[in-house]
């Protein structure tokens, strides 16, 4: 069963989002994808958020770009912990999403990641952290994967100039 959704606000959405599946995937969590938008399918929103609890979702990761309200209103619907990927728009780079989604008003909480690929492979990596709190294959999984990329940085010390 999955514990943890990625919805997204369009499938223009999905290359961005899919580094949050590929790390969730490589941690060996389960998830589900689906498009969802606060401003196109408002009823979907809806009834996503209210049920994703008793469907035994345990973490949301919600991403969108430009007035990007999805992270926000799907933590207004639910108590599950939501983290947001502001995607990087075409106009204005990602800073309009970055802004909706960070400044959440005191009482509704949505941790926001850094724009673009990064931020959803990030989210990706704290949606598995927290199911490792509790999930033991998961736990070895994120440690393992923090381990081999330590290793990865101390081997990796060419530093010459160019001819
Ligand atoms: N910000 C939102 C929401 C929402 O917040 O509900 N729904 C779609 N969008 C965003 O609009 C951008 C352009 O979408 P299209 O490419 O479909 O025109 C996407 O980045 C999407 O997340």
């Amino acid at each position: 069963m999955s514990k943890v959704a990625i919805v997204m606000g369009s499938q223009s959405d999905w290359p961005t989002m899919q580094n949050a599946a590929l790390m969730l995937k490589q941690l060996g969590v389960e998830y589900d994808a689906q498009v969802v938008s606060a401003h196109r399918t408002p009823e979907l929103l809806t009834e996503f958020a209210v049920t994703a609890a008793d469907k035994g979702i345990e973490v949301i990761i919600a991403g969108a770009g430009g007035a990007a309200h999805l992270p926000g209103m799907i933590a207004a619907h639910t108590h599950l912990p939501v983290f947001g990927v502001p995607v990087k728009s075409r106009t204005l780079n990602g800073l309009d999403s970055l802004l909706s989604i960070v400044q959440m008003p005191k009482g509704v909480a949505v941790g926001t990641l850094a724009i673009g690929d990064a931020g959803a492979a990030n989210a990706g990596l704290m949606a598995a952290q927290i199911i490792a709190l509790h999930d033991e294959a998961v736990r070895s999984a994120v440690q393992d994967f923090r381990r081999s990329q330590t290793q990865k940085v101390l081997s990796n010390q060419k530093l010459e100039l160019p001819e």
